[in-house]
């Protein structure tokens, strides 16, 4: 099974598209399901996404929203993904939905795994993921050269793993490439002609080396310049 490719005119358009797509996915999925679970990316791509979707119509109050990666700074931090996902996405409409947070007040993520993976676990599985991408292939904290990213890459992962990477600069917490390919629809948001570039190069490359390929397959990946 291999993704499908989806090239917009620009990344305003792609951003209102794709927000669309994310809104049909969710009531789909709440025409079976009681609740239903939404994992989005952080970095500096989703944020037009966030602010489309977080007007569409829907029934938010029945839709929990999380992270697939956090980094492990302060909510307060200019990095913070949790942040992000606070400032542009759980507001308007999506106020109304739950949150369940990647991020607790713990020196190391290794130490708050137990605690943040246990709401977790209750709603599984995903019904809808947004990965973002890197130019290094990553994906949510799965980086190259990571310390855990074989254990991330497997098929007995736990749910979160607390991640240190070459390429990352502060540690991370990540939802495993299990939990993320469980997920009912998958989609993938790329921006500008580096991380195309790279996603072609990463083609026949194993996980270990460009970890995204790991979730691309069944994956709708989002593209514009
Ligand atoms: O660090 C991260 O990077 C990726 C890609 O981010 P971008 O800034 O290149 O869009 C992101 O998907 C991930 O959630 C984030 O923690």
């Amino acid at each position: 099974m291999s993704h499908e490719f989806h090239k917009y005119p620009d990344r305003e358009m792609l951003a209102m598209d794709l927000a669309n797509q994310l809104a049909g996915d969710l009531r789909a999925a709440l025409q079976h399901d009681e609740r239903v679970l939404l994992a989005v990316p952080g970095g500096t791509s989703p944020g037009h996404v966030f602010d489309n979707l977080c007007g569409v119509e829907l029934d938010w109050s029945r839709v929990d929203v999380m992270l697939t990666d956090e980094r492990w700074v302060p909510e307060d931090h200019e990095r913070s993904n949790t942040r992000l996902l606070r400032e542009r996405l759980l507001v308007d409409k999506a106020a109304a939905a739950g949150y369940i947070p990647l991020y607790t007040d713990a020196d190391e993520p290794d130490d708050a795994l137990a605690k943040l993976a246990e709401p977790i676990e209750e709603r599984l599985p995903l019904a809808v993921v947004l990965l973002g991408m890197g130019a290094d292939c990553h994906t949510a904290s799965l980086f190259p050269e990571a310390d855990r990213l074989e254990e991330g890459l497997s098929a007995r992962a736990p749910t979160l793993l607390a991640m240190r990477a070459p390429g990352a600069a502060e540690p991370r917490i990540t939802l495993s490439a299990k939990v993320l390919n469980g997920a009912l629809k998958k989609h993938v948001l790329i921006f500008g002609n580096e991380k195309r570039e790279a996603l072609e190069r990463a083609r026949g490359l194993a996980p270990m080396e460009a970890p995204i390929n790991a979730v691309l397959p069944g994956a709708q990946v989002h593209w514009a310049e």
